[in-house]
């Protein structure tokens, strides 16, 4: 089982799924709000046990007439472009994921139940990233999101 430095630091060495990375995230980033909703809608239909964790945002139905949920949904993409601004600097790639691992920590989230966030990840990349979709970018953003797994 590879550690946390480890983890991040295949991350930042690997030139390939940076390159994923910066691309996809240049689509995502294209609709900040509208991506973030549509991975918290598909979160909570593929991992339903998910929404007991949700308990302050309400209503998990009403998309963006929900501002708790369209609030959570803008400052989830905002922390994965801190995480994309990181990914030529070790350090920093460490640092960034160490405190959003805290925000989850203190609401009891395992590691096992953050990577409840890949499957809803290909979706929106499968809608996304169209034609150009790839099972590649799935497996980069996996790596990402393993690192943080890594400091929960
Ligand atoms: C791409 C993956 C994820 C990112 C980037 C992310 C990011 C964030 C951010 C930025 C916050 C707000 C932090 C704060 O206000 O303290 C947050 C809160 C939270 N996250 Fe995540 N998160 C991710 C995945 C998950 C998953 C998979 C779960 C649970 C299964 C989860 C559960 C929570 C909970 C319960 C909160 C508190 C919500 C609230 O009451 O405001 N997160 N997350």
């Amino acid at each position: 089982m590879s550690t946390f430095g480890e983890l991040a630091n295949e991350v930042v060495n690997n030139s390939y799924h940076k390159d994923l990375l910066r691309l996809s995230w240049g689509v995502l980033s294209d609709d900040m709000e509208g991506t973030g909703l549509m991975l918290m809608a598909n979160l909570f239909n593929m991992s339903p046990e998910s929404r007991l964790k949700f308990g302050r945002l309400g209503h998990l139905s009403t998309g963006r007439d929900n501002s708790k949920l369209r609030g959570h949904s803008i400052t989830l993409m905002y922390a994965l472009k801190n995480f994309v601004d990181a990914l030529d600097d070790v350090d920093r790639l460490k640092c960034v994921v160490e405190k959003f691992a805290v925000n989850h920590i203190n609401r009891q989230i395992s590691a096992e139940e953050f990577g409840k966030i890949v499957g809803p990840f290909r979706a929106v990349l499968r809608i996304r990233m169209g034609d150009y979709f790839d099972e590649e970018i799935v497996a980069a953003w996996a790596a990402l999101i393993a690192v943080v797994q890594a400091a929960l």
